[in-house]
């Protein structure tokens, strides 16, 4: 199963609402949609330290205190394909910048444009952007590549401790 994770930097806007930075993905899985900054792990390196390198690597933030936030698996015609780590931070330096694997784009927590990513991020990241914790199980039908597949259902646990 392929491990990756997605990281999802929180910002106040100056009033009572929040920001969360997300990404317009230019290549690769879910191109031309939105998601949090992430992706693959490479050899020998852990879920947190993948997260902070492809933050840097893909809008040159520079992450620090990552709390997770959630554990996603999606399967794919009934095997497990990735396993998703997902954090969230208040902890960042440095301005984001475009780069050739995404957009960055500060989006206000309210705004999310879940039309735009991926068919299960509605049922899990507004509770991870209001803080919460979750386990989700995702099953994807009709063979690779994963963002061609159908998503047809899913199970989801909240209030995880990891
Ligand atoms: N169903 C889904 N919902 C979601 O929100 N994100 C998903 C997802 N399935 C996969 N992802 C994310 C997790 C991870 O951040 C990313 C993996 O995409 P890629 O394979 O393009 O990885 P990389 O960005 O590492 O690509 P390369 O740098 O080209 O290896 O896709």
């Amino acid at each position: 199963m392929i491990e990756a994770t997605l990281c999802f930097p929180l910002r106040n806007d100056g009033g009572d609402a929040d920001e969360v930075l997300l990404i317009e993905k230019r290549r690769g899985l879910g191109e031309g949609w939105y998601n949090g900054p992430g992706g693959k792990l490479e050899a020998g390196e852990t879920p947190r330290e993948c997260a902070v390198r492809e933050t840097r690597e893909e809008v040159g933030l520079e992450v620090t205190t990552l709390e997770k936030a959630g554990e996603l698996t999606f399967l794919l015609d009934g095997e497990g394909h990735t396993r998703c780590h997902v954090y969230r931070t208040r902890s960042f330096a440095g301005e984001p910048t475009a780069s050739e694997e995404a957009y960055p784009e500060w989006v206000p927590v309210d705004d999310v444009p879940y039309d735009r990513m991926w068919d299960d991020d509605h049922l899990w990241l507004p509770g991870v952007l209001e803080g919460e914790t979750v386990a989700g199980e995702f099953r994807f039908e009709g063979g690779e590549p994963l963002d061609e597949a159908d998503f047809v259902d899913h199970d989801l646990e909240w209030d995880v401790s990891f």
